[in-house]
């Protein structure tokens, strides 16, 4: 079964190249096609040796990508990646720019079909892009990089889209959430604003409100993964520090939100060149180069590490193998 949701919301800039954008572009056949359902939970395991992860069986993995290759045109971008993102994991995609990062988010997210490989989604593998006929039990959302607003919808209608099309609260019910979520990313003030009429940063932030808000009038919240592309690029380091505890915050942790509600998403994968974001927002990090997964560790190996490729990434020496 399949529920669309706000964490998902029409991604007018894979479709429209980023531009003006508008309610009408998401047909319904589309909006269903975005998600599939809830998951069940288990703890997580992680080794805290070298970054391995030290599991009897794969029950908690949530995605998994299996020998993935994408290639645009002559441009072979991904070239055999695999990793596991089990329930629980806070994960961040690192790697120069260009290697791919956003469009293995896309290819787990279901946007985007591999040309060899495969995506396992609790275990079952899911064919070419996200359909009707998608395996239930998960929920993927994307935040995309470029916030990916309605242009012709205000604030509150972007933030509010999917309450205001598909649940049961009230108008003002769906109002005052939305007041409620700009507030805890910082925003206030901006609800009758159009996208046009904020800077990039509050763009960003606007985008990651109608990725946490929910309906709050169904007894069970569905949880899920949430994939974001480079949710603080562009901020400055107060806003930054901002999104990277909303990010947490919203984590599945048994704890309160910032809307002092536990959170509800089971895993996350953010793909960041900050390094404030990698420290404060992860736990564990997969560094993508030359088409391939070549290092995976805890966030805490990442400075230490003696791989050369992450050396001179956590550097940003001009020596060692990454070359421009
Ligand atoms: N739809 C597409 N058509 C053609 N080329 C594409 C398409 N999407 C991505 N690419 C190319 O694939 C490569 C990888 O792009 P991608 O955005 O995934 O990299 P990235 O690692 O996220 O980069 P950055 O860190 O700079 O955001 C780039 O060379 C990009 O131009």
């Amino acid at each position: 079964m399949l529920s669309f949701s706000a964490s998902l919301l029409p991604p007018p800039s894979l479709y429209c190249d980023g531009s003006s954008s508008d309610r009408s572009i998401v047909t319904t056949s589309f909006r269903r096609k975005l998600f599939c359902c809830c998951i069940a939970t288990k703890s997580d395991n992680l080794s805290k040796s070298g970054g391995a992860i030290s599991k009897e069986n794969d029950s908690d993995v949530l995605i998994e990508c299996r020998d993935v290759y994408k290639s645009f045109g002559e441009k072979h971008i991904l070239k055999g990646v695999s990793f596991k993102i089990r329930h629980g994991e806070a994960v961040g995609v690192i790697g120069p720019s260009g290697t791919g990062k956003s469009t293995i988010l896309k290819i787990m997210a279901g946007l985007l079909a591999p040309d060899k490989g495969e995506v396992y989604i609790r275990g079952q593998k899911r064919a070419g892009l996200i359909s009707d006929e998608e395996i239930s039990g998960l929920r993927i959302g994307l935040v995309f990089q470029s916030a990916a607003l309605f242009d012709s919808l205000n604030v509150r209608e972007n933030v509010g889209f999917l309450l205001y099309e598909s649940s049961k609260m009230s108008e003002d019910h769906i109002s005052e959430l939305v007041t409620q979520t700009l507030a805890a990313v910082g925003l206030k003030g901006v609800e009758n604003r159009l996208p046009s009429e904020l800077s990039g940063g509050m763009k960003k932030r606007v985008a990651l409100a109608r990725s946490l808000i929910f309906d709050t009038t169904k007894e069970v919240i569905e949880p899920e993964v949430l994939l974001y592309d480079e949710p603080t690029a562009g901020l400055d380091p107060i806003a930054s520090t901002v999104v990277e505890d909303l990010i947490r915050s919203v984590h599945m942790t048994g704890e309160e939100d910032t809307l002092g509600k536990p959170g509800k998403i089971a895993s996350y994968l953010v793909v960041t060149h900050q390094h404030s974001t990698i420290q404060r927002a992860v736990d564990r990090l997969l560094f993508l180069y030359e088409g391939k997964i070549v290092w995976q560790g805890m966030t805490y190996e990442f400075t230490t590490s003696t791989n050369p490729i992450v050396q001179q990434f956590a550097t940003g020496s001009l020596d060692g193998p990454i070359r421009y």
